[in-house]
């Protein structure tokens, strides 16, 4: 895996009468915090990314192709959410494995891949429990165990440690560092804390009313120099 061009050229959807247009560049496995008020539409920029919306107009460019009216699967995404990431029903195996196969028709080499993915994420041990039967925090170790098996150039996080605890929120996200470390992808990462922001991000995308209104370093994001309204936003 290594990370992708991202470019979200004039792209128009809309709820009711809550219309979103938004202009994003991002670069290859750059790491991107997005923020921005409840409800400004951060998870919808996320859901047309990774296919789940689309858009009224407008192309979302990846590594140069245009994926705005490709299904969510035939996109080089993956995506993890702050819940129900997984099949209640399937053991953590299987929930790996869906990354690899949607049929679960895994070989040899799909299992290998599976228990590395685990190794590499604290999960050895735990490959048959069921998601009922697992912390917050190692469910979502297993979303990115799939993540690491589905070795998409982007991924998509959805304020995906939110209902984690502190000191495991940082843990996380210290995977979350190392296994971009490894692999290189390109991340966007919804977030309404300044710290992680500051702490994995490179960039920082502020959304307002359906846009993005500021994209620029954390440096200058967390500094003086960053936009009025992102500064009373984060309470600076
Ligand atoms: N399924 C939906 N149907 C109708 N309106 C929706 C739907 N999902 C979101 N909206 C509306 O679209 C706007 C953007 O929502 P979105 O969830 O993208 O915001 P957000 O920035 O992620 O918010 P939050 O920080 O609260 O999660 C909001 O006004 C919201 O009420």
């Amino acid at each position: 895996m290594s990370g992708a061009a991202l470019r979200m050229e004039d792209v128009a959807f809309s709820y009711g009468d809550m219309a979103m247009s938004f202009d994003l560049a991002v670069e290859p496995s750059s790491i991107v915090a997005v923020m921005g008020p409840s409800g400004s539409g951060k998870s919808t920029l996320l859901n047309l990314v990774a296919g789940f919306e689309t858009p009224a107009s407008g192309r979302i460019m990846i590594d140069g192709a245009d994926v705005a009216r490709r299904a969510p699967a035939e996109r080089p995404v993956s995506m993890i959410f702050q819940e129900n990431n997984l099949f209640a029903h399937l053991d953590v195996e299987k929930n790996v494995g869906l990354g690899r196969s949607p049929a679960l028709r895994l070989d040899a080499p799909d299992r290998a891949e599976i228990a590395s993915a685990l190794a590499r994420t604290g999960l050895a041990g735990k490959e048959h429990r069921l998601p009922a039967e697992l912390s917050g925090g190692e469910r979502q170790r297993v979303a990115l165990s799939r993540v690491l098996v589905r070795d998409r150039p982007i991924l998509l996080l959805d304020e995906p440690f939110a209902s984690l605890g502190p000191a495991l929120r940082r843990e996380m996200l210290e995977l979350v560092r190392d296994l971009h470390g490894e692999r290189g992808m390109t991340i966007l990462m919804v977030t309404h804390h300044p710290d992680d922001a500051a702490a994995l991000a490179d960039h920082v995308a502020f959304i307002e009313q359906g846009r993005v209104s500021a994209l620029a370093p954390s440096s200058v994001m967390f500094s003086r120099d960053a936009p009025a309204a992102f500064s009373a936003y984060i309470g600076a």
